[in-house]
């Protein structure tokens, strides 16, 4: 199967920037200092670092769900919604699928619809489409007690897409899965990226799911968090399970690690 993506006129454009942002809580933590970072369109971004380098935080000060306490994020040339409002264009994963067991799988996933006033019947297509993307249209009845974790998961997804966002942010979303059914949420999530041409940043703590998914990755230092150095892979490599064997990939998880190893050093 051919990996490539397709390459739309603003491919590579910026879709948001973050200049000198910092971010102190009021426990005086200061989790993010003089972050400089730009988010290209189409682009599948990696921030990778050690545990409290502040990779959560970036992430929802561009969801606009925190604001910062010094510097600026321009999206897309405007600023985004105000904190606690995640911004409209913007789709959030978070590490648990933290579904409502009371509400089916479409209902859930019904649920960013139905609070912009959007009824069951309106966002129907909508929310099928979404779970197709997911490979779960069999279960729009189910709950999520019926649901394997990646189940969950994908429905957690198809959540974040039902509005279909242009920035798809996801916040360490495989790590509590096991081996076998993250590689297959890599593949899949590798697919619904491919198909809706958006654009992705990922958290995540492993520098093989980085380098497996990535088309850039951003390493982080800690204390306080900010970007320790960069990593781009090759777009039109193809990303499938000859890749994870390859000679290629290990030289490239081998330049992360390194480049991680050193983050953790100077922090
Ligand atoms: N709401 C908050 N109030 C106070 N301190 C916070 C808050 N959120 C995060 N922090 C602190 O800010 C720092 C960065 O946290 P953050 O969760 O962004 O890091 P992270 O790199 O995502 O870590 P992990 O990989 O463990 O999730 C940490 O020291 C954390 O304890």
């Amino acid at each position: 199967m051919q990996q490539t993506r397709p390459a739309g006129p603003e491919a590579g454009a910026p879709l948001l920037a973050l200049s000198g942002v910092g971010k102190r809580f009021g426990n005086q933590v200061t989790a993010l200092e003089g972050l400089d970072m730009e988010v290209r369109r189409g682009e599948f971004l990696s921030l990778l670092g050690p545990s409290g380098c502040g990779k959560s935080t970036a992430l929802r000060l561009i969801a606009g769900l925190a604001e910062p306490t010094s510097g600026r994020i321009d999206f897309n040339g405007e600023h985004p919604g105000k904190a606690a409002s995640p911004h409209p264009s913007v789709g959030f994963v978070f590490q648990e699928p933290t579904l409502m067991p009371w509400a089916s799988v479409f209902g859930n996933v019904h649920l960013p619809l139905k609070l912009a006033g959007t009824s069951r019947r309106e966002a129907e297509p909508a929310i099928m489409q979404a779970l197709e993307l997911v490979g779960l249209e069999a279960f729009r009845d189910a709950y999520p007690r019926e649901l394997s974790g990646g189940m969950k998961m994908r429905v957690s997804i198809a959540r974040a897409l039902v509005t279909k966002p242009r920035l798809l942010l996801m916040d360490e979303p495989f790590a509590a899965l096991d081996e076998i059914t993250r590689f297959k949420l890599n593949n899949d999530l590798l697919q619904v990226w491919r198909q809706l041409n958006c654009t992705i940043v990922f958290v995540t703590h492993s520098v093989f799911e980085s380098v497996y998914l990535s088309t850039r990755i951003l390493v982080f230092r800690a204390r306080p968090g900010r970007v320790a150095a960069e990593l781009a892979i090759d777009p039109s490599l193809e990303r499938d399970e000859a890749f994870r064997t390859s000679p290629e990939y290990v030289a490239l998880c081998r330049q992360a690690s390194t480049a991680l190893a050193a983050a953790m050093n100077a922090g």
